[in-house]
């Protein structure tokens, strides 16, 4: 089986402070489907933005799609291939509309606009989300928000999904439909949450961050955090 992301030995710190990451390391497979916790603070999203170059750490590797990844034009080719949806929509969306939005990545890569139309209508349709196609993005609720983040990634048909906290905001009926829509999707795919029964219902290894080290979550009951 390819291995789509290999982590290595990551060490990372913001400036001035103490580091985040200090010897973190984490390998993805095509078709698996992990997940990562952690406490508040313990680098988690850090750890989704260097996986596409929007970080880069002071020591370590990342080997991506089988290639080292180290300066801006490698990870233009990984975020290709790599969809992250942002912890926070507003971060992801800018657009006036939502089908703006939507079609902003599609048309990026080139293709033109008839075919990045039906990538618009398909990819809201898959999500249920065909009645917001006109709306204003800035004025829609939060958990509104968070699926056309998710909608703007899967429209770029990415090998790989890096979901931040995709359960933020959601009510209990959309989070459901959430995990339906991810199990039927063929991505590898990152979840990181503090969502246990989230994690659990969509992917398939755990993991966690602690002290900037990343181990094997054990999971002793139902509700283990
Ligand atoms: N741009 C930044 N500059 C300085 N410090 C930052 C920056 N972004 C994050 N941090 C700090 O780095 C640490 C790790 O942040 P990160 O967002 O990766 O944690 P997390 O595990 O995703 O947290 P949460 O569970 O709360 O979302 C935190 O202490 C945070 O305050």
């Amino acid at each position: 089986m390819p291995t789509l992301f290999e982590l290595s030995g990551l060490r990372f710190a913001y400036p001035g402070q103490a580091p985040v990451l200090r010897d973190a390391s984490l390998g993805l497979d095509a078709g698996e489907r992990i997940a990562l916790t952690g406490p508040n603070g313990s680098g988690k999203s850090t750890l989704l933005h260097i996986m596409v170059g929007l970080l880069r750490p002071q020591v370590g590797t990342v080997v991506a799609f089988g290639a080292p990844r180290r300066n801006e034009q490698d990870f233009h080719e990984v975020r290709q291939r790599a969809g992250l949806v942002f912890q926070d929509p507003d971060d992801q969306l800018f657009c006036p509309t939502v089908a703006e939005d939507i079609a902003f990545g599609p048309l990026n890569l080139g293709k033109s606009k008839t075919e990045v139309l039906e990538v618009v209508d398909r990819t809201l349709d898959r999500l249920q989300l065909g009645h917001l196609r006109d709306r204003v993005t800035h004025k829609l609720s939060g958990g509104e928000k968070r699926l056309v983040g998710l909608a703007t990634v899967l429209a770029m048909e990415p090998d790989v999904l890096l979901l931040d906290e995709p359960t933020n905001a959601l009510d209990e009926a959309t989070r459901a439909r959430l995990v339906a829509i991810l199990n039927a999707l063929p991505q590898a795919l990152i979840v990181v949450s503090h969502d246990a029964h989230f994690r659990r219902k969509v992917t398939s290894h755990q993991y966690r961050i602690r002290d900037g080290v990343i181990g094997a979550l054990e999971v002793h009951c139902p509700h283990a955090e």
